[in-house]
This record gives C-alpha cells, sequence and structure tokens, in this order.
C-alpha cells in the first residue's frame, strides 16, 4: 500500500506552533513594485491578464492572521500599499526550512551548477532573443513574480528581489543564487502577485524580510533541437536564468519569475540541485517531500525526471542522495520501501506488480487500485505493492522495471510520449540507532524513542495536450487534461481555510475539488499542507514542434500559481512507537522488522539452546552407545574366546579321557582287545586286565556274564560291587560304554594323538596370540577410557578375563603336559604289547589257534619294526607285561585323581568312580567330561578323535 504524504492534515488554522519561528511572512503582496511596473500597462490591462487565475483571491485570511498572529507577528508583513482590509490581498504565512537543521554537505557528487547564466547560453544559442531591458519597451502587460523570496529548496536567503535595476544585468549584475555561507537553503512560499495588487505597490530593490517557504517553483526550458539549423527564432521570449526571470512579450507578455529557471543548456545534475535536493534531504529527515514535473507533452518532463543514462534525472539522482544520506547519518538506521504506480485513463495501476508488463508489453488485468483515506494515513492506493529495498541499485531496478511498464505512445510533439501520470514513492522509516548496551524498554522490546516516517513522491505527470488525430490518443488526452485542469484549478483555488467539517476550501468557501480526478485525490496530502513540494515546469520556446506560446504561457501561470497559492506547514513527521499494534503502528515497518527481528533472535537463542541440549544429549546417548557396543564387543570377543577355549578344552578332555580309555585299552590293547578277545579269551599274561575290560565292554552290551571290572579297577584289583552289565547306575554303564568299542590300532592311536599333539600346540599359539592381541586391545581401550574419563568399570573385568584365560591356559598346558606323559606311556606300551603279541602270535599259529584274526591285522602285528623288540624269552615276557600294567596303572591313576580333583569325576565310597553332574562339577570349569558321557557320544567323539590330522 502506498500513500502520498501525508502527515495530519493541516487544521483549519494549523498551529505553527511546532515549527521554527518564521523568518519573515509570505505574503501575496509583499513585492516590490519596480519601476517598470510604473511605465507598465493601466492595472486594469494588467488585471486583464494576469486573471487568468481562475478564482479570484479572496480576501485577507482573518483567521489564519489572528490564529498565527502571535507567531507571526514579528515575521508578518504586509506589503506596502496594501490595505488588510483589501478584499484581493492575502497574507500567507511562510515557513522558513532554513532554519531547520541543515543536512550533511556531501562530496559525493559534485555540483554540476553551470555557471553560464540562462541568457548567455540563450545567445549563444540564439535560440530565444535576450532582451535587456526590453520588457518595458515591449510594453510588458504584467509581472509575475513568482519567486520573490530566497527560495524553498534551491535558492540562498540572499537572493534578493529583482528590481528594474536588478533584472538588468549590468545595473544588478549579481543576484546570488547560491546558498548562504552556511550552505543553507531557504524556502519561501512564492507569492502570486496579481496585478491588481502589483500595481504602484513594488517597491525596487525591496526585499521580503526572509519571506520563505517549503515550495518551490522551477522553469526549465528545454532546447530546441531545429533552432540552430534555422535563421527563425523567437524573438518573444527572453530567459534570464541568472534571475530566474522569464519574460515574454508578445500578447499577454511580461515578467515571470520562480525560484529557478533552467536555460536549455542546463544538465539535469544542475537541476536537480536545485530543484530537488535539499528536499530529498530534508525527507530523509523526517519531512514529506513532493516532486512533479508538469508541462506540455514533448517539453522534457520525463526527461527531467528520469533523464538518461548519461545525463540522469531527478530521480536517479535522488536515490543517489538518499543512500548518500544514509551512510552520513550512522546514528540513525534507516528502512526504505518502494511504491510506483500509474494513473491511465483515470485508473490506478501499479506498476511493479508482477502482472503489470504482460507479454507484449500488454499490461495484463489486475486488481483494481483504489484509493482510499484514513485520519493517521491520509489518502493512500490499495493494494499496491511496495518493495524494500537495501541499495540504489535494487532502488534504480525497481524503478526502471516500473518505467519499463509504464505506458507511452507516440504523439504529435513526442515520439516516446507518456500517457499516464507515474509516481514513484519511496517512503522512509528511521529511527535512532540503539547505541552498543543500551538498556531497552522492556515492556515494549524496543528501544525508546520512535520511528519516523516521511514520504518522498516523485511524479512525471503526462503532458497536457491538444486533441489528437488517433482515438485513442484523444481519449487518452481527455483524461490527461482533465486531471491536470483538475490540478491547475486546485492550485489555483488553494487556501487554508476549511468547512466544518475540516475539509479544505477555497476562500470563498467552496469545496476543493480534489476528487475530481485520481491525480489531485493523490497529490491532496501534497497539495493541502504538510509537504515540501517543487514544481519543475518545463516549456520549450523554440520556433518549431509545440512551442506554443499560449500553451507556454498556461504552464508559467500555472507554475506561478502554484508558487502562490500552495501554502507547507511541513514539519517533522512524529516519531511513531511502532510496538502499539496500531494502524499507526502497523505502518511503521522499521519497527516491526526490528520486533520481529528481536523475536526471532530470542526465538533463535532459544531453539539454538534447546538443540545444543539436545545435541548433548544425542553426544551422550551416542557416547553411551558407543560404550555399550565397545562393552558389548568385548563381552561377545571374550564369550568367543571364552567358547573357543571351552571347545577346546572339552576337546582335549575328550582326547585325554579317550586316550585314557585308549590307556586302558591300549593296556588291553583296545584295538586288539576286540581282536584278541574275538581271537581268545584264553589269553594268559594280559588276561587279568585285558579280559576284564573286555568283558566289561561287552558286558555293557550284555553279551558277557562275568562279572565286569571297570578299568578302574586294575589299580584297585577289587571286584566292582557291580553286577554284571550294570555299573550300578546309568552314568557308570556310560563309562562302561567308552570302552565297548576299540578297534583302533595302537599305531593309529598314536599317530592321531601325534597330530593332536600338534593340533593342539598350534592352537595354543593361536590362544596365546589371542590372549596377546586382547591383552593389548584391553589396553588401548582402557587408556582410552582413562582419557575419556569413563568406562573405568571395564577393568575388572578385564583383569578377571584375562586371569581365567591364563588359568584356561595353564590348566592346558597340564593337559597337555598329562598327555605327552601318557603319550608316552603308549607308545612304550604299544611297543611292549606289539612285542608280546608278536610272541602270541606265533604261539597261536603254531597251535593253529590263530583263527578269524585278519591275515593283514597280523601281518603289520608281525611287522618288522617291532620284531627288533621281541623277548627272547616267555618269562621276560610275562614280566614286561606286568610292568607295563602297572605302568599304564600308575597313569591312569594319575590322570583319574586329575579328574577327581578337578571336579569332573567323583569317587564313590568303595573306589568306584562316576561322572560329576552339571551341579556337582565345579562353576568356573563347568566342562563336561566328554569322555564319560553316555556311549553314543562317545563313539562319536572316538571316532573324531581318531581322525588322524
Ligand atoms: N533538456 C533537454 N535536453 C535535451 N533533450 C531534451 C530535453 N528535454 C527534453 N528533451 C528531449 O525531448 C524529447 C521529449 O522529452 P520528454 O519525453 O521528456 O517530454 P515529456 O514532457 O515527458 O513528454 P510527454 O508528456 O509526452 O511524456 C525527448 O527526446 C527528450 O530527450
Amino acid at each position: 500500500m502506498s500513500t502520498l504524504p501525508q502527515p495530519s492534515r493541516p487544521a483549519a488554522n494549523p498551529s505553527t506552533g511546532s515549527l521554527p519561528p518564521l523568518s519573515a511572512p509570505k505574503s501575496r503582496k509583499s513585492l516590490p513594485v519596480s519601476s517598470d511596473h510604473a511605465r507598465a500597462p493601466s492595472p486594469s490591462q494588467i488585471s486583464s491578464k494576469i486573471r487568468a487565475s481562475p478564482s479570484p483571491r479572496p480576501s485577507l485570511n482573518k483567521t489564519a492572521l489572528s490564529n498565527s498572529a502571535s507567531n507571526l507577528s514579528s515575521s508578518r508583513s504586509i506589503s506596502a500599499g496594501r490595505t488588510p482590509s483589501s478584499p484581493d490581498k492575502s497574507l500567507r504565512r511562510t515557513i522558513s526550512i532554513a532554519a531547520f537543521p541543515q543536512p550533511p554537505k556531501t562530496g559525493s557528487r559534485p555540483s554540476t551548477a553551470s555557471s553560464i547564466s540562462g541568457i548567455q547560453s540563450l545567445r549563444s544559442s540564439g535560440s530565444v532573443k535576450v532582451k535587456r531591458n526590453s520588457r518595458l519597451s515591449v510594453g510588458t502587460n504584467s509581472s509575475y513574480r513568482s519567486s520573490q523570496t530566497a527560495s524553498l529548496l534551491n535558492g540562498g536567503d540572499n537572493k534578493s528581489f529583482v528590481g528594474t535595476e536588478a533584472r538588468d544585468p549590468e545595473a544588478s549584475p549579481s543576484q546570488s543564487r547560491s546558498s548562504s555561507a552556511q550552505g543553507s537553503y531557504s524556502t519561501s512560499a512564492t507569492t502570486f502577485e496579481d496585478a491588481d495588487d502589483v500595481t504602484g505597490a513594488l517597491k525596487p530593490h525591496s526585499k521580503p524580510k526572509g519571506a520563505k517557504g517549503n515550495v518551490i517553483v522551477s522553469v526549465r526550458v528545454r532546447p530546441d533541437v531545429h533552432s540552430i539549423e534555422t535563421s527563425k527564432i523567437n524573438s518573444e521570449w527572453a530567459v534570464d536564468a541568472r534571475r530566474s526571470l522569464i519574460t515574454f512579450s508578445g500578447k499577454e507578455g511580461g515578467d515571470y519569475y520562480y525560484d529557478n529557471v533552467f536555460s536549455p543548456h542546463e544538465h539535469n545534475a544542475k537541476v536537480y540541485d536545485s530543484a530537488a535536493k535539499r528536499l530529498v534531504r530534508r525527507v530523509m529527515e523526517g519531512y514529506h517531500g513532493t516532486v512533479f514535473a508538469y508541462g506540455m507533452t514533448g517539453t522534457g518532463k520525463t526527461f527531467s525526471m528520469q533523464g538518461t543514462a548519461t545525463s540522469p534525472g531527478v530521480i536517479p539522482l535522488a536515490i543517489t542522495d538518499i543512500f548518500s544520506f544514509i551512510r552520513e547519518t550512522p546514528h540513525r538506521e534507516f528502512l526504505l520501501r518502494v511504491s510506483y504506480l500509474e494513473i491511465y485513463n483515470e485508473k490506478i495501476h501499479d506498476l511493479l506488480s508482477a502482472s503489470a508488463s504482460g507479454s507484449g508489453g500488454l499490461p495484463l488485468q489486475q486488481e483494481e487500485i483504489k484509493l482510499r483515506e484514513d485520519s493517521k494515513r491520509g489518502v493512500y492506493a490499495t493494494p499496491l505493492k511496495e518493495e524494500i529495498v537495501q541499495s540504489p541499485t535494487q532502488l534504480l531496478r525497481v524503478i526502471a522495471r516500473g518505467d519499463h511498464a509504464r505506458r507511452t505512445g507516440s504523439t504529435q510533439f513526442n515520439a516516446r510520449s507518456s500517457r499516464s501520470h507515474a509516481v514513484v514513492q519511496i517512503v522512509v522509516e528511521s529511527r535512532e540507532r540503539v547505541p552498543a548496551g543500551a538498556t531497552q524498554d522492556r515492556r515494549s522490546g524496543i528501544t525508546p524513542g520512535g520511528v519516523r516516517v516521511s514520504t518522498l513522491s516523485l511524479i512525471d505527470l503526462a503532458g497536457s495536450e491538444r486533441a489528437a488525430d488517433d482515438k485513442e490518443r484523444r481519449t487518452e488526452g481527455a483524461h490527461i487534461n482533465k486531471s491536470l485542469l483538475t490540478l491547475g484549478t486546485i492550485i489555483s483555488r488553494l487556501s487554508e481555510t476549511k468547512d466544518k467539517a475540516g475539509n479544505p476550501t477555497d476562500r470563498e468557501g467552496r469545496h476543493l475539488p480534489y476528487r475530481d480526478s485520481k491525480l489531485t485525490r493523490l497529490l491532496q496530502p501534497a497539495l493541502s499542507g504538510n509537504s515540501l513540494v517543487s514544481i519543475l515546469c518545463t516549456v520549450h520556446l523554440g520556433i518549431t514542434g509545440n512551442s506554443n506560446s499560449g500553451e507556454t504561457l498556461n504552464t508559467l501561470k500555472f507554475a506561478a500559481r502554484a508558487k502562490n497559492n500552495i501554502v507547507s506547514h511541513a514539519k517533522r513527521a512524529d516519531e511513531a512507537l511502532g510496538s502499539g499494534g496500531s494502524d499507526a503502528g502497523s505502518r511503521v515497518l522499521l519497527e516491526r522488522y526490528r520486533m520481529e527481528i528481536q523475536a526471532l533472535r530470542s526465538q533463535l537463542e532459544s531453539q539454538t539452546k534447546a538443540q545444543a541440549e539436545k545435541e548433548l544429549k544425542l553426544e551422550e546417548q551416542q557416547l553411551e552407545k558407543e560404550a555399550q557396543a565397545r562393552h558389548e564387543e568385548q563381552m561377545l570377543e571374550m564369550q568367543l574366546a571364552r567358547t573357543a577355549l571351552k571347545e577346546r578344552i572339552e576337546h582335549l578332555n575328550r582326547l585325554i579321557l579317550c586316550s585314557k580309555s585308549t590307556g586302558v585299552n591300549s593296556q588291553g590293547a583296545m584295538s586288539t582287545l576286540g581282536r584278541l578277545s574275538r581271537m581268545s579269551a584264553a589269553e594268559s599274561v594280559a588276561r587279568s586286565l585285558r579280559s576284564s575290560v573286555s568283558q566289561s565292554t561287552l558286558g555293557a552290551y550284555g553279551t558277557s556274564s562275568v562279572r565286569p571290572a571297570s578299568f578302574l579297577s586294575v589299580n584297585s584289583n577289587e571286584a566292582l560291587p557291580f553286577s554284571s552289565g550294570s555299573f550300578g547306575n546309568d552314568e557308570e554303564e556310560d563309562i562302561v560304554g567308552e570302552f565297548a568299542d576299540g578297534k583302533a590300532s595302537a599305531q593309529r592311536q598314536i599317530v592321531a594323538l601325534q597330530a593332536d599333539l600338534s593340533d593342539k600346540n598350534r592352537y595354543i599359539s593361536t590362544l596365546e596370540r589371542r590372549l596377546l592381541q586382547a591383552r593389548r586391545s584391553s589396553h588401548s581401550r582402557m587408556s582410552i577410557g582413562v582419557k575419556a574419563g569413563s568406562a573405568t568399570s571395564e577393568n575388572p573385568d578385564m583383569v578377571a578375563l584375562l586371569r581365567e584365560k591364563d588359568m584356561e591356559i595353564n590348566e592346558l598346558r597340564q593337559q597337555l603336559d598329562d598327555k605327552d606323559r601318557m603319550l608316552a606311556a603308549l607308545r612304550s606300551a604299544a611297543r611292549h604289547r606289539d612285542l608280546a603279541h608278536l610272541g602270541t602270535d606265533t604261539d597261536l599259529k603254531e597251535k593253529g589257534e590263530y583263527k578269524g584274526v585278519d591275515p593283514d591285522v597280523s601281518d603289520s602285528l608281525a611287522s618288522d619294526h617291532v620284531a627288533s623288540i621281541l623277548p627272547s624269552h616267555k618269562e621276560d615276557e610275562v614280566n614286561g607285561r606286568k610292568n607295563i600294567d602297572d605302568e599304564m596303572s600308575r597313569i591312569l591313576n594319575e590322570m583319574i585323581q586329575d579328574r577327581v580333583d578337578s571336579g569332573h569325576l567323583i569317587k564313590g565310597s568303595h573306589g568306584s568312580v562316576r561322572i560329576a553332574t552339571e551341579s556337582q562339577r565345579p562353576s568356573d570349569t563347568a566342562t563336561p567330561v566328554q569322555g564319560l558321557t553316555p556311549s553314543s557320544m562317545i563313539h562319536d567323539n572316538i571316532d573324531h578323535d581318531f581322525q588322524p590330522g
């Protein structure tokens, strides 16, 4: 949404209390009468011309006078020769902008003020005939002094009024247009001087005492490109830029003074410096400001406002200045938003909305934009897109986009004529910057002091034109002309009076027709008081094109009326506190943004906090998880190692027991036992043991009625208290079962045991390696744990585990030793047995009793390698067998004792043994004695254990 500057509407009799003391009154009748005018045509003649002004001048505004008397009495003056009661005389208050703080001087852009006077320029160009002191000779009928005082925004306080002498450059050569020594510009509500008023009233060299206002009117003369080529010169016009004077010597001729007159050779930069710069600076300080270009089509309005790439106009130069000001004002912060609209055929279009420019340059249908008014915002267009801009480039780009969308067309006088009124509005919000560490208003969440909002409106009006041939142009022209006419009417009737309802009226109490056109409605706030105004009127005085003297005169009169009638009580906008949520507050975007930023910041802070806490928690959880995972991993490793060790121990145990049993068998020649038992039960020497074992084995299968003798009874030589075929309980039966099958040869057992031995050696070395690794990794983990200050609880476990593993390894070593010993014993037993078998076999063969013996076995038993140890005598043989029996018994006893000690076997009261149940075993070495497992298992194990390698 956008609005033209609408500070609170000026009251019927606006108080000037908030304004700086007026330095001079603005009096319509304060103009000095030049001696020229003495020679001027009669008052009646002048009046007839000057009264082109559409409305008669009301009488002096008594209310205004009385209301402002206290403030103005010292500074107001009523021009000489004029009585307060004079009906056509009006005393207008003036407001001095010179008393306001001066903007910082910038060196950002050098002033391009041309030193060439307009007269000189015109002379050189020859486009306008300069007439020195010719006014009187021409018989000038009127004299418009629209710039009788130091001008608002482009003049200096020292600017003098031009009397007869002063107008003569030679008589009064230097009318300084420069600003005062302090660089201040003064403004004045230009006094429009009716001929009636002038008559006999103007005093040469009189200078109103600082009559100043906030309205500046400038006239720019467009160069005539054809004038150089042609010898014809429009001799009716004379332009004296130095004295801001345009003189027309034709019909209705006269002198026209303004705040600025720019000769055809003045550049845009000069125009900006003199006509707009000051106003722009004031807007940045908190005043509303409006600059608009008015003039016939093709006279250079767009050229002045937009300019070209090489010669930027008012708009781009203002933008540059705005940002220069921001840079130069570090103690304040600013927010700029811009809108751009056009009024085309009495309809408002948003030039920044996406739909503003459709394909092929045709505008798309967009939501109708309406003008609304409220007490706080004044008149504003809605809905209107506003863009927040942060750099001159961005702002220029936004405006260029709007320019692109603006409607133009070819007219008789301008190939690219603006067919609409274009309004750029830049809303400036500013506030004191919060000093670092300053305390803030806790309740509102904002810093003390509010936001100041001011608006700069830069308006390029469409040009007035005569009826065109083209229908479309005619329609456009009708709308343009109507709105411009309304504008002219309003300006000519402007007064400070208002009706009871507070609506502005002219001096006769008639309503001002602001609502007659969108343009005037939109300009209402600017025209009716609280805005600084700069009007740039463009004319073309050449002999070609539309250098129509009548039109030019109209423009000059418009300018003069504007300067004379528009009274501005511009004051700095109040600082609004935007936190209240009121309408005003909601307008103050800067504050809203600040609060939003603050809210977002605190939100961000709390979120960051929460995030940090969450992250910390997650991290902790992660660490916990990692520790847990590590722990689990370690436990798993340990478990695996443990399981592997246990399995191995079991395996070894099985082997040991099997070896024991094998030993028993080998003592009784287990593999051969079956064979022997099959061969004969009458084998003499080894019978006691071998047959008993054999029988017990057989007994286990229920094939023998002989009382079985457990292999344990070998040592004790005690008869087992079991009945035949049973050990008295199942476990013992299982034991018996183990010995029931013994077919492997001693050789194979030895080979198997050797392989197993090497296997175990390998395994032990593997275990040692693993242990070493485990120690290392445990050490590194422990050190990590110590570093992290956690996971120290793992140490006892690890130590215990290591200890356990050490024990297991020791145990394994012991077992291995046992095995070694057993192996040695088995070897020697095998040797002896083989020798004994050789002898026995020979006997049997001799006796023909060696039946059923496998010839292979027989052969193998009779192999050469045992032949060497064959005893020569039977007695030796018997003794040898006895020794073997004894040795085997001893070894077996030792091993059994070991198992009893380790809790795997339980000794019975009668010397019998049985396998300990799970519950009876020591918990830490709960290794099942696989060698004493049920027979089916034993078979498997034996088979497995006997696997070579
Ligand atoms: N001071 C100047 N110096 C050089 N060229 C100018 C000047 N003023 C106007 N012109 C040229 O005159 C032509 C018409 O100017 P411009 O379009 O600004 O007129 P306008 O008043 O905006 O017309 P319209 O109302 O039809 O839009 C342009 O080509 C422009 O470049």
